[in-house]
């Protein structure tokens, strides 16, 4: 399993190995006690699971308020996403700031994002599916969001001149500077 840590270092990219073989591959794709050793000790109590139909299909910017916040390791298993973090952590020197990575079948890598950033993608083609582990129940009276095109974040979101398929409770979620505080950056 390869580790290296994105520009705000806490969010990581992680990329198992393959074996392969005349009959295929295997690959073992989570394993607590080898990220344990890393220092990624997260326990991880739900997996998830989305199909997005079309490319261009944006699904964000979420996240659960504590006492639910969830720390979320995210992988593609068909197509392929761009995949953002953003850090939400008051008192943070990266706050507001976020990190993105091209998670994908091909590339075979993951994203792991802690307690404190919200999360969300764009599908770079159709029919993808993603996968991801949680380390908190969906407490839907804690799922809260930020405005995926919020002007102070700035994603950079390609597009490619499409425009965002989004949930009719994504084109609502608030900008940044009208959430309520609820991480606090712990250094
Ligand atoms: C998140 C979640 C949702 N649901 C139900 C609630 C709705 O009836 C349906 C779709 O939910 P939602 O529109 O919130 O799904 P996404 O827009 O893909 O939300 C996810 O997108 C971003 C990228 C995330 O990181 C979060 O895990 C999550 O917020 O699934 C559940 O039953 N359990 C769950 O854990």
């Amino acid at each position: 399993m390869e580790i290296a840590a994105l520009a705000i270092p806490e969010v990581k990219l992680l990329t198992p190995r393959k074996h392969g073989d005349d009959r295929g591959f295997f690959s073992e794709v989570y394993n607590k006690k080898v990220l344990a050793e890393a220092g990624i000790d997260i326990d991880f109590v739900q997996d998830n699971h989305t199909w997005s139909v079309e490319a261009g299909t944006l699904r964000g910017l979420h996240f659960q308020a504590p006492p639910f916040a969830q720390d979320k390791l995210v992988r593609v298993v068909r197509g392929s996403i761009f995949d953002v973090a953003v850090d939400l952590r008051r008192g943070s020197p990266t706050f507001g700031q976020y990190v993105s990575a091209t998670i994908s079948a091909a590339a075979w890598n993951q994203i792991l994002m802690p307690i404190g950033f919200a999360h969300g993608f764009v599908t770079l083609e159709p029919d993808c599916e993603v996968l991801y582990k949680v380390s908190d129940y969906y407490a839907p009276e804690h799922d809260m969001g930020v405005a995926w095109n919020d002007p102070d974040i700035a994603i950079d979101w390609p597009l490619n001149g499409r425009d965002a398929k989004l949930s009719e409770k994504d084109r609502k979620l608030p900008l940044l500077k009208d959430l309520p505080e609820v991480f606090v950056y712990d250094d």
